[in-house]
């Protein structure tokens, strides 16, 4: 499979000033992003003016409390939902709609088309957008399947799967996209703990075969300590932005020490402290 966008780049050096002080242009930039729903009764204010950015390889993770607007980020980053205040820009183009520089990976095991094969779903949105013909859909379908561990499975149907199997369907059928940034909202909540552990481990295996860029939602401490490079911390409703935080040298090994206990701790207090901080 040819590496998506960016792949070719290694992960940012953390310890590199100029890194630091954001010189580089970034891959994704939202900047002051006030997301509101309209309903009958009222209006309802997701986030206030939250601003980020996400380099090429970074594994970038929104963190916070449930209804904190994690997943309404990810779906205006998704050009599903425009910003009442503030920009989203990728590669330096404003964000307008949805597109296939951004695939998505949602929490629900039916992302799937069920009447359509594991090969078939894979290829299918490569086919649609014209991306590439039948065959070589077909091949590269394959090709992604594998890297998954699915080689097995590329003839079934999803009702066959487990929960684990279709979930590593969407992301190969994301990845075969070559997407610009990859995006996952909370993609193993539903999972028990060992699958979910399992997936966490191939999908950080995957990002050091291909280096793909990662948005990535989820409400759980130690998997944002475990799949990503930096956390973005976000207070409860709306939500704001508390901290960003480096935290791409922890994995599952990690997990048990004394300095991801310390860290895990830290996010702990900044998820329930009142304040909002300063960056870190
Ligand atoms: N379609 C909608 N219409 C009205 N309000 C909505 C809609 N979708 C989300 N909201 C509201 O926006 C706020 C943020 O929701 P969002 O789903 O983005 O939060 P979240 O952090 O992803 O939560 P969770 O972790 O529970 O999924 C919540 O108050 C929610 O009720």
């Amino acid at each position: 499979m040819a590496r998506p966008a960016g792949a070719m780049r290694q992960p940012r050096n953390y310890d590199d000033p100029s890194a630091a002080q954001g010189t580089l242009r970034p891959l994704l930039d939202v900047s002051g992003v006030t997301l509101q729903y309209k309903t009958a009764r009222q209006l309802v204010t997701a986030t206030y003016r939250v601003q980020f950015q996400v380099h090429a390889a970074d594994r970038f993770i929104l963190l916070g409390p449930s209804g904190c607007g994690k997943s309404s980020l990810l779906k205006a980053v998704g050009g599903f939902l425009k910003p009442v205040e503030g920009s989203i820009s990728l590669n330096g183009r404003d964000v307008h709609g949805p597109g296939p520089d951004r695939m998505m990976v949602f929490q629900e095991f039916d992302q799937l088309l069920p009447w359509k094969t594991v090969v078939q779903n894979v290829a299918y949105p490569l086919i649609a957008t014209r991306k590439a013909g039948r065959k070589e859909a077909h091949e590269k379908a394959l090709d992604c399947i594998a890297r998954v561990n699915l080689s097995k499975f590329a003839d079934a149907h999803p009702h066959t799967l487990s929960g684990g199997m279709k979930q590593r369907v969407a992301i190969a059928r994301a990845l075969a996209m070559e997407p610009d940034i990859l995006l996952m909202d909370e993609p193993f909540a539903a999972l028990d703990a060992l699958t979910r552990r399992r997936m966490q481990e191939e999908l950080l295996q995957l990002w050091d075969d291909l280096r793909f860029t990662l948005l990535f939602v989820t409400h759980s401490i130690e998997e944002a300590l475990i799949v990503g490079s930096r956390i973005l911390v976000l207070s409860p409703h709306p939500g704001q932005v508390k901290a960003e935080l480096n935290c791409h040298h922890y994995d599952h090994r990690a997990a048990g020490g004394a300095e991801f206990q310390a860290m895990h701790r830290r996010i702990h207090d900044m998820l329930f402290a009142d304040a909002v901080e300063t960056h870190v």
